[in-house]
């Protein structure tokens, strides 16, 4: 049973993927965190500001920066058996490296989240090696508050982590985009912020509800020769929106894939 939990690092991720546990109903006093800068722990869950001594949990979450990989994880070690789950959310840090750095951890699953966890809408991608099938369940249950659970390669973690970890930070942009844009032509720059929020999160709804396609359902709102073909046509110019979105993918996972690199152990 994987009842008692170590967030080791509880920053904007480990903070959203608590806050998601907490609102999809799981005790706090099933949570430990350690971090030395969050200001208070949520009501029932203890706050440590270093790392207990002699505890064992049956889940240890690594939430720090891959930067840091290296430095905590000799002390971080200790803490780890064959009784332990090893969770990580670190961009870039490999199941290799996991297993160099807790070799006596039970079993050792790579997940890349995003900020929705917070409301229990992420994405959660999984990786893992060598799981009994028992505690792969029990890692994708604990995971169902936090949004949509999905196994997949190791290798796939590049493409993933740009799509579904750095996904949010480009959609931000694009209602940004979107509202500068309404700005510039006239519309009040608080309002503009208003219905671009409003267009995407109803948009994002619909598509997720519809049993039609994005594509589909961009060809229903355009009337033929009317005003959002006109704007689609500029989208649609050369592939610009297509390019400018493979070319924003590959630059996250290239990323994603040097900074493996750099916290290989
Ligand atoms: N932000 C996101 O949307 C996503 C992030 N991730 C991954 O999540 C991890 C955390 O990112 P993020 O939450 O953005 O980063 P944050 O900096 O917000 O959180 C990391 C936290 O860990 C704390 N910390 C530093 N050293 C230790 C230590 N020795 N023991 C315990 N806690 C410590 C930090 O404190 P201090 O500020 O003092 O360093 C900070 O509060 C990264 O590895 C990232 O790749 C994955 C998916 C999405
Ligand atoms: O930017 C980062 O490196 C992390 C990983 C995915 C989202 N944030």
């Amino acid at each position: 049973m994987l009842d008692t939990i170590l967030i080791i690092g509880c920053g904007n991720m480990g903070g959203a993927m608590l806050a998601g546990w907490l609102a999809g109903g799981i005790a706090p006093s099933r949570f430990t965190v350690v971090d030395p800068v969050l200001a208070e722990a949520p009501r029932g869950v203890t706050l440590l500001r270093e790392l207990p001594k002699g505890a064992r949990f049956d889940v240890v979450m690594l939430g720090v920066k891959p930067q840091m990989l290296a430095e905590v994880a000799p002390t971080i070690a200790p803490l780890i058996g064959s009784d332990t789950t090893l969770l990580s959310i670190l961009a870039g840090a490999e199941l290799a490296t996991l297993a160099t750095l807790f070799p006596a951890a039970g079993a050792r699953v790579r997940i890349m989240p995003n900020l929705s966890a917070a409301i229990g809408r992420s994405p959660i991608a999984l990786a893992t090696q060598a799981i009994d099938a028992d505690r792969q369940a029990e890692v994708t249950a604990l995971m169902d508050p936090l949004g949509t659970p999905e196994w997949i390669p190791e290798d796939q973690f590049d493409v993933v982590t740009a799509l579904a970890g750095s996904g949010p930070a480009f959609v931000y942009r694009f209602i940004d985009a979107l509202a500068a844009g309404a700005a510039a032509l006239g519309l009040d720059a608080g309002q503009a912020q208003r219905l671009a929020l409003a267009t995407v999160e109803g948009a994002s709804l619909l598509a997720a509800a519809s049993e039609h396609s994005p594509g589909e359902l961009a060809r229903r709102v355009a009337s033929p020769g009317g005003t959002t073909q006109a704007g689609l046509d500029v989208l649609d110019a050369d592939s610009a929106l297509a390019r400018l979105a493979q070319d924003t993918l590959k630059a996250a996972a290239d990323r994603n894939a040097e900074m493996a690199k750099a916290t290989r152990a």
